[in-house]
Protein backbone atom coordinates (compact mmCIF):
# COMPACT_ATOMS: atom_id res chain seq x y z
CA UNK A 1 0.00 0.00 0.00
CA UNK A 2 0.87 3.72 -0.47
CA UNK A 3 0.46 6.02 2.14
CA UNK A 4 -2.82 6.49 3.99
CA UNK A 5 -3.45 9.62 2.80
CA UNK A 6 -3.38 8.81 -1.30
CA UNK A 7 -6.72 6.56 -0.67
CA UNK A 8 -8.70 9.74 1.19
CA UNK A 9 -11.89 10.72 -0.31
CA UNK A 10 -12.13 14.00 -2.63
CA UNK A 11 -14.31 15.95 -1.75
CA UNK A 12 -17.01 16.10 -4.42
CA UNK A 13 -18.63 18.44 -7.13
CA UNK A 14 -21.24 20.91 -5.90
CA UNK A 15 -24.75 20.14 -7.51
CA UNK A 16 -26.01 23.58 -6.24
CA UNK A 17 -23.24 25.54 -8.01
CA UNK A 18 -23.17 23.34 -11.33
CA UNK A 19 -27.06 23.25 -11.35
CA UNK A 20 -27.19 26.96 -11.23
CA UNK A 21 -24.27 27.60 -13.71
CA UNK A 22 -26.22 25.33 -16.01
CA UNK A 23 -29.60 27.65 -15.33
CA UNK A 24 -27.65 30.82 -16.20
CA UNK A 25 -26.26 29.06 -19.46
CA UNK A 26 -30.11 28.81 -20.23
CA UNK A 27 -30.71 32.51 -19.76
CA UNK A 28 -27.78 34.01 -21.72
CA UNK A 29 -28.17 35.81 -24.72
CA UNK A 30 -27.72 32.85 -27.39
CA UNK A 31 -29.67 30.19 -28.48
CA UNK A 32 -29.24 27.51 -25.94
CA UNK A 33 -26.59 25.11 -26.35
CA UNK A 34 -25.14 26.86 -29.13
CA UNK A 35 -21.97 27.46 -27.03
CA UNK A 36 -21.08 24.20 -27.13
CA UNK A 37 -18.87 22.28 -25.27
CA UNK A 38 -17.76 25.80 -23.75
CA UNK A 39 -20.95 25.69 -21.80
CA UNK A 40 -19.62 22.71 -20.55
CA UNK A 41 -16.67 23.65 -19.66
CA UNK A 42 -17.70 26.87 -17.49
CA UNK A 43 -20.59 24.41 -15.67
CA UNK A 44 -18.09 21.80 -14.87
CA UNK A 45 -15.67 24.41 -13.46
CA UNK A 46 -18.50 26.33 -11.60
CA UNK A 47 -19.51 22.86 -9.60
CA UNK A 48 -15.67 22.39 -9.33
CA UNK A 49 -14.53 25.61 -7.50
CA UNK A 50 -17.92 26.34 -5.64
CA UNK A 51 -18.58 29.24 -7.37
CA UNK A 52 -21.41 31.06 -9.53
CA UNK A 53 -17.98 32.65 -11.31
CA UNK A 54 -15.75 30.43 -12.45
CA UNK A 55 -12.09 31.13 -13.44
CA UNK A 56 -9.59 30.20 -15.12
CA UNK A 57 -6.62 32.71 -15.04
CA UNK A 58 -4.32 31.65 -12.08
CA UNK A 59 -3.07 28.20 -13.38
CA UNK A 60 0.28 27.55 -12.05
CA UNK A 61 2.42 24.96 -14.54
CA UNK A 62 4.57 21.91 -13.14
CA UNK A 63 6.60 19.81 -14.92
CA UNK A 64 8.02 16.69 -13.21
CA UNK A 65 10.88 15.41 -14.77
CA UNK A 66 12.53 11.84 -14.64
CA UNK A 67 15.01 9.46 -16.14
CA UNK A 68 13.65 5.39 -16.82
CA UNK A 69 15.92 2.57 -16.86
CA UNK A 70 14.44 0.79 -20.00
CA UNK A 71 16.34 3.93 -22.38
CA UNK A 72 19.39 1.11 -22.50
CA UNK A 73 17.03 -1.69 -24.60
CA UNK A 74 16.81 1.84 -27.61
CA UNK A 75 13.24 2.69 -27.03
CA UNK A 76 13.93 6.01 -27.46
CA UNK A 77 14.59 8.62 -30.81
CA UNK A 78 17.06 10.75 -28.28
CA UNK A 79 19.54 10.40 -25.63
CA UNK A 80 18.57 10.43 -21.95
CA UNK A 81 21.57 13.55 -21.04
CA UNK A 82 18.52 15.20 -23.01
CA UNK A 83 16.40 14.72 -19.71
CA UNK A 84 18.93 16.67 -17.57
CA UNK A 85 19.52 19.07 -20.56
CA UNK A 86 15.60 20.12 -20.91
CA UNK A 87 15.13 20.92 -17.27
CA UNK A 88 18.10 23.28 -17.86
CA UNK A 89 16.11 24.82 -20.87
CA UNK A 90 13.08 25.36 -18.93
CA UNK A 91 14.44 26.95 -16.26
CA UNK A 92 16.20 29.08 -18.19
CA UNK A 93 13.44 30.30 -20.58
CA UNK A 94 13.60 28.41 -24.20
CA UNK A 95 12.04 25.32 -24.02
CA UNK A 96 8.44 25.60 -25.57
CA UNK A 97 6.48 25.09 -22.15
CA UNK A 98 8.78 28.02 -21.08
CA UNK A 99 7.55 30.53 -24.06
CA UNK A 100 3.84 28.93 -23.41
CA UNK A 101 4.07 30.14 -19.66
CA UNK A 102 5.21 33.43 -20.42
CA UNK A 103 2.82 34.08 -22.82
CA UNK A 104 0.25 32.96 -20.83
CA UNK A 105 1.41 35.00 -17.59
CA UNK A 106 1.82 31.44 -15.98
CA UNK A 107 4.04 30.40 -13.38
CA UNK A 108 6.49 27.39 -14.05
CA UNK A 109 8.08 25.19 -11.58
CA UNK A 110 10.46 22.54 -12.48
CA UNK A 111 10.70 19.06 -10.23
CA UNK A 112 13.60 16.64 -10.72
CA UNK A 113 11.57 13.66 -9.58
CA UNK A 114 13.92 11.30 -10.54
CA UNK A 115 16.77 12.51 -12.79
CA UNK A 116 20.14 10.94 -13.67
CA UNK A 117 21.53 14.56 -12.14
CA UNK A 118 24.31 14.02 -9.43
CA UNK A 119 23.45 17.81 -8.51
CA UNK A 120 20.57 19.49 -8.35
CA UNK A 121 20.11 21.84 -11.55
CA UNK A 122 19.97 25.44 -11.23
CA UNK A 123 16.57 26.77 -10.73
CA UNK A 124 15.00 23.22 -10.69
CA UNK A 125 13.17 21.81 -7.30
CA UNK A 126 15.03 18.59 -6.74
CA UNK A 127 13.18 16.01 -4.70
CA UNK A 128 13.73 12.32 -5.50
CA UNK A 129 14.28 8.78 -4.27
CA UNK A 130 16.78 8.08 -6.56
CA UNK A 131 18.72 8.33 -9.46
CA UNK A 132 16.01 7.22 -12.71
CA UNK A 133 14.24 4.00 -12.24
CA UNK A 134 15.42 0.45 -13.19
CA UNK A 135 15.63 -1.26 -16.42
CA UNK A 136 12.38 -3.09 -16.05
CA UNK A 137 13.01 -5.33 -19.07
CA UNK A 138 15.39 -6.97 -16.56
CA UNK A 139 14.09 -6.03 -12.83
CA UNK A 140 11.48 -3.81 -11.22
CA UNK A 141 11.67 -0.49 -11.72
CA UNK A 142 11.36 1.22 -8.10
CA UNK A 143 10.69 -0.03 -4.96
CA UNK A 144 7.55 0.39 -3.25
CA UNK A 145 9.26 3.17 -0.82
CA UNK A 146 10.35 4.43 -3.89
CA UNK A 147 6.75 4.89 -5.54
CA UNK A 148 5.92 6.47 -2.32
CA UNK A 149 8.50 8.66 -2.14
CA UNK A 150 7.39 10.41 -5.64
CA UNK A 151 3.67 10.55 -4.48
CA UNK A 152 5.32 12.45 -1.61
CA UNK A 153 7.14 14.63 -4.48
CA UNK A 154 3.68 15.68 -6.02
CA UNK A 155 1.38 15.87 -2.72
CA UNK A 156 4.47 18.82 -2.13
CA UNK A 157 4.46 20.64 -5.62
CA UNK A 158 0.71 20.86 -5.19
CA UNK A 159 0.92 22.41 -1.54
CA UNK A 160 3.36 24.97 -2.93
CA UNK A 161 1.46 25.50 -6.06
CA UNK A 162 -1.71 26.06 -3.53
CA UNK A 163 -0.32 28.56 -1.90
CA UNK A 164 -1.07 31.14 -4.55
CA UNK A 165 -4.57 29.94 -4.78
CA UNK A 166 -4.82 28.77 -8.09
CA UNK A 167 -8.27 28.47 -10.22
CA UNK A 168 -6.67 25.34 -11.60
CA UNK A 169 -3.17 23.11 -12.16
CA UNK A 170 -1.44 22.45 -15.34
CA UNK A 171 0.64 19.52 -15.08
CA UNK A 172 3.48 18.36 -17.79
CA UNK A 173 6.21 15.95 -18.15
CA UNK A 174 9.58 15.43 -19.11
CA UNK A 175 11.66 11.92 -19.17
CA UNK A 176 13.57 10.60 -22.18
CA UNK A 177 11.80 6.79 -22.41
CA UNK A 178 8.98 7.62 -20.80
CA UNK A 179 6.53 6.69 -23.33
CA UNK A 180 7.56 3.29 -23.28
CA UNK A 181 7.06 3.18 -18.98
CA UNK A 182 3.63 5.14 -19.61
CA UNK A 183 2.33 2.63 -22.68
CA UNK A 184 3.57 -0.52 -20.13
CA UNK A 185 1.34 1.27 -17.06
CA UNK A 186 -1.35 1.70 -19.51
CA UNK A 187 -1.45 -1.81 -21.43
CA UNK A 188 -1.30 -3.24 -17.35
CA UNK A 189 -4.24 -1.28 -15.81
CA UNK A 190 -6.38 -2.08 -18.72
CA UNK A 191 -5.12 -5.31 -19.76
CA UNK A 192 -4.58 -4.45 -23.28
CA UNK A 193 -2.03 -5.80 -25.62
CA UNK A 194 1.30 -3.33 -25.57
CA UNK A 195 0.97 -2.95 -29.32
CA UNK A 196 -2.53 -0.59 -28.62
CA UNK A 197 -0.98 1.78 -26.61
CA UNK A 198 2.70 1.65 -27.82
CA UNK A 199 3.51 4.76 -29.97
CA UNK A 200 6.57 6.19 -31.71
CA UNK A 201 7.06 8.63 -28.44
CA UNK A 202 9.89 11.36 -29.86
CA UNK A 203 10.15 9.75 -33.37
CA UNK A 204 11.31 6.42 -33.38
CA UNK A 205 10.54 3.94 -37.05
CA UNK A 206 7.99 1.45 -37.39
CA UNK A 207 10.51 -1.52 -36.54
CA UNK A 208 11.94 0.32 -33.67
CA UNK A 209 7.67 0.84 -32.64
CA UNK A 210 7.27 -3.14 -32.84
CA UNK A 211 10.48 -3.77 -30.68
CA UNK A 212 9.24 -1.77 -27.76
CA UNK A 213 5.62 -3.01 -27.94
CA UNK A 214 7.30 -6.85 -27.74
CA UNK A 215 9.78 -5.52 -24.87
CA UNK A 216 6.84 -4.40 -23.38
CA UNK A 217 4.80 -7.50 -23.36
CA UNK A 218 7.72 -9.51 -22.24
CA UNK A 219 8.42 -7.57 -19.15
CA UNK A 220 4.18 -7.80 -18.00
CA UNK A 221 4.56 -11.19 -18.44
CA UNK A 222 7.66 -11.46 -16.73
CA UNK A 223 6.42 -9.09 -13.92
CA UNK A 224 3.27 -11.46 -13.68
CA UNK A 225 1.10 -8.31 -14.58
CA UNK A 226 -1.20 -9.64 -17.42
CA UNK A 227 -4.00 -10.75 -15.01
CA UNK A 228 -7.05 -8.65 -14.86
CA UNK A 229 -7.47 -6.76 -11.61
CA UNK A 230 -3.45 -6.12 -10.71
CA UNK A 231 -3.10 -3.41 -8.47
CA UNK A 232 -1.86 -0.04 -9.57
CA UNK A 233 0.68 -0.13 -7.03
CA UNK A 234 2.50 -3.13 -8.24
CA UNK A 235 2.21 -2.27 -11.71
CA UNK A 236 3.87 1.52 -10.85
CA UNK A 237 6.71 -0.64 -8.95
CA UNK A 238 7.39 -3.58 -11.85
CA UNK A 239 7.05 -0.98 -14.70
CA UNK A 240 6.66 2.42 -13.52
CA UNK A 241 8.41 6.11 -13.40
CA UNK A 242 9.40 8.66 -10.75
CA UNK A 243 7.74 11.78 -12.61
CA UNK A 244 4.93 9.66 -13.62
CA UNK A 245 4.67 8.60 -10.00
CA UNK A 246 4.75 11.88 -8.92
CA UNK A 247 2.56 13.15 -11.33
CA UNK A 248 -0.12 10.43 -10.11
CA UNK A 249 0.61 11.57 -6.38
CA UNK A 250 0.14 15.46 -7.81
CA UNK A 251 -3.64 14.76 -9.06
CA UNK A 252 -4.89 13.17 -6.05
CA UNK A 253 -3.37 15.69 -4.30
CA UNK A 254 -4.87 18.49 -6.26
CA UNK A 255 -8.14 16.77 -6.43
CA UNK A 256 -8.16 16.11 -2.47
CA UNK A 257 -7.91 20.22 -2.29
CA UNK A 258 -10.43 20.89 -4.66
CA UNK A 259 -8.13 21.84 -7.55
CA UNK A 260 -9.10 21.31 -11.33
CA UNK A 261 -5.94 19.63 -13.00
CA UNK A 262 -5.90 20.26 -17.03
CA UNK A 263 -4.49 17.02 -18.23
CA UNK A 264 -1.62 16.84 -21.10
CA UNK A 265 -0.56 14.40 -23.27
CA UNK A 266 0.11 10.60 -22.86
CA UNK A 267 2.06 10.48 -19.83
CA UNK A 268 -0.02 12.95 -18.20
CA UNK A 269 -3.28 11.05 -19.33
CA UNK A 270 -1.68 7.49 -18.41
CA UNK A 271 -0.59 9.27 -14.61
CA UNK A 272 -4.33 10.22 -14.11
CA UNK A 273 -5.54 6.97 -15.38
CA UNK A 274 -3.49 5.47 -12.50
CA UNK A 275 -4.59 8.59 -10.54
CA UNK A 276 -8.31 6.85 -10.73
CA UNK A 277 -7.29 3.32 -10.54
CA UNK A 278 -6.11 4.17 -7.14
CA UNK A 279 -8.09 6.91 -5.74
CA UNK A 280 -11.55 6.84 -7.92
CA UNK A 281 -12.73 9.81 -6.18
CA UNK A 282 -10.35 12.13 -7.94
CA UNK A 283 -12.15 11.61 -11.34
CA UNK A 284 -14.38 14.61 -11.17
CA UNK A 285 -11.28 17.07 -11.11
CA UNK A 286 -9.46 16.12 -14.41
CA UNK A 287 -10.45 18.37 -17.32
CA UNK A 288 -8.70 16.72 -20.88
CA UNK A 289 -7.13 19.42 -22.99
CA UNK A 290 -5.81 17.61 -26.10
CA UNK A 291 -5.30 13.80 -27.85
CA UNK A 292 -1.58 13.52 -28.41
CA UNK A 293 -0.68 12.05 -31.89
CA UNK A 294 1.03 9.21 -29.71
CA UNK A 295 -0.57 6.26 -30.21
CA UNK A 296 -2.51 4.81 -27.73
CA UNK A 297 -3.83 8.17 -25.70
CA UNK A 298 -7.09 8.30 -27.46
CA UNK A 299 -8.27 4.64 -25.56
CA UNK A 300 -6.43 6.15 -22.63
CA UNK A 301 -8.88 9.13 -22.98
CA UNK A 302 -11.59 6.81 -23.60
CA UNK A 303 -10.64 5.05 -20.46
CA UNK A 304 -10.69 8.41 -18.30
CA UNK A 305 -14.10 9.17 -20.02
CA UNK A 306 -12.81 12.35 -20.99
CA UNK A 307 -13.26 14.16 -24.35
CA UNK A 308 -10.51 16.26 -25.92
CA UNK A 309 -10.79 19.81 -26.59
CA UNK A 310 -8.65 19.51 -29.62
CA UNK A 311 -6.08 17.32 -31.61
CA UNK A 312 -3.13 19.33 -32.85
CA UNK A 313 -1.09 16.17 -33.44
CA UNK A 314 1.05 17.54 -30.87
CA UNK A 315 3.63 14.60 -28.89
CA UNK A 316 5.63 17.07 -26.91
CA UNK A 317 4.51 16.67 -23.56
CA UNK A 318 5.86 19.35 -20.89
CA UNK A 319 2.62 20.16 -20.55
CA UNK A 320 2.51 22.00 -23.62
CA UNK A 321 -0.97 21.00 -25.03
CA UNK A 322 -2.61 21.90 -21.45
CA UNK A 323 -1.38 24.99 -21.92
CA UNK A 324 -2.47 25.59 -25.15
CA UNK A 325 -6.07 24.72 -24.07
CA UNK A 326 -5.98 27.42 -20.88
CA UNK A 327 -7.26 30.30 -23.39
CA UNK A 328 -10.14 27.92 -24.49
CA UNK A 329 -10.87 27.86 -20.65
CA UNK A 330 -10.57 31.13 -19.96
CA UNK A 331 -12.53 32.34 -23.10
CA UNK A 332 -15.57 29.67 -21.80
CA UNK A 333 -15.66 31.36 -18.10
CA UNK A 334 -15.04 35.04 -19.97
CA UNK A 335 -18.50 33.91 -21.37
CA UNK A 336 -19.89 32.52 -19.00
CA UNK A 337 -19.03 35.33 -16.64
CA UNK A 338 -19.79 38.52 -18.89
CA UNK A 339 -22.60 37.81 -21.80
CA UNK A 340 -26.19 39.45 -20.76
CA UNK A 341 -28.85 37.16 -19.98
CA UNK A 342 -32.00 37.55 -22.27
CA UNK A 343 -33.87 39.78 -19.34
CA UNK A 344 -31.15 42.20 -19.56
CA UNK A 345 -30.47 42.57 -22.72
CA UNK A 346 -34.39 42.94 -23.44
CA UNK A 347 -34.76 40.16 -25.50
CA UNK A 348 -37.26 37.28 -26.67
CA UNK A 349 -36.17 33.82 -24.86
CA UNK A 350 -37.35 31.33 -26.64
CA UNK A 351 -41.19 30.68 -25.90
O1 LIG B 1 2.67 14.02 -24.20
C1 LIG B 1 2.72 13.25 -25.17
O2 LIG B 1 1.69 12.80 -25.70
C2 LIG B 1 4.08 12.86 -25.69
C3 LIG B 1 4.18 12.01 -26.77
C4 LIG B 1 5.45 11.68 -27.23
C5 LIG B 1 6.60 12.15 -26.59
N1 LIG B 1 6.47 12.96 -25.50
C6 LIG B 1 7.67 13.47 -24.81
O3 LIG B 1 8.83 12.83 -25.31
C7 LIG B 1 9.57 12.19 -24.27
C8 LIG B 1 9.34 10.72 -24.30
O4 LIG B 1 9.51 10.15 -25.58
P1 LIG B 1 10.37 8.82 -25.71
O5 LIG B 1 10.38 8.52 -27.18
O6 LIG B 1 11.75 9.17 -25.21
O7 LIG B 1 9.69 7.80 -24.88
C9 LIG B 1 9.08 12.77 -22.97
O8 LIG B 1 9.91 13.82 -22.56
C10 LIG B 1 7.66 13.22 -23.30
O9 LIG B 1 7.33 14.41 -22.62
C11 LIG B 1 5.24 13.32 -25.06
C1 LIG C 1 14.35 17.96 -27.27
C2 LIG C 1 13.22 17.31 -26.49
C3 LIG C 1 12.31 18.12 -25.78
C4 LIG C 1 11.27 17.51 -25.06
N1 LIG C 1 10.28 17.99 -24.31
C5 LIG C 1 9.57 17.00 -23.83
N2 LIG C 1 10.08 15.87 -24.28
C6 LIG C 1 11.14 16.13 -25.05
C7 LIG C 1 12.03 15.31 -25.75
C8 LIG C 1 13.06 15.91 -26.49
C9 LIG C 1 13.99 15.03 -27.26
Amino acid sequence: MLPEWVYQECPGVSIFHRDAALARQAELTKPTGALGRLEHLAIELAGLQQTDRPRAERAPIIVFAGDHGIVAQGVSAYPQEVTIAMMSNFASGGAAISVLARELGLSLEIVDAGTLAEQPVPGVVTDKPRQGSRDFSKEAALELGEVAFAFGCGKRAIARAASAEPDLLILGDMGIGNTTTSAAVAAALLGIRAEQVTGNGTGIDADSRARKAHLIDAALARHDLTRPGTSAERILCAVGGLETAAITGAIIAAAQRRLPILIDGFIVSVAALTAVHLNPSCRPFLLSSHQSAEQGHRLVLEALNVQPLFNLDLRLGEGSGAALALPILRLACALHNGMATFAQASIPNRS
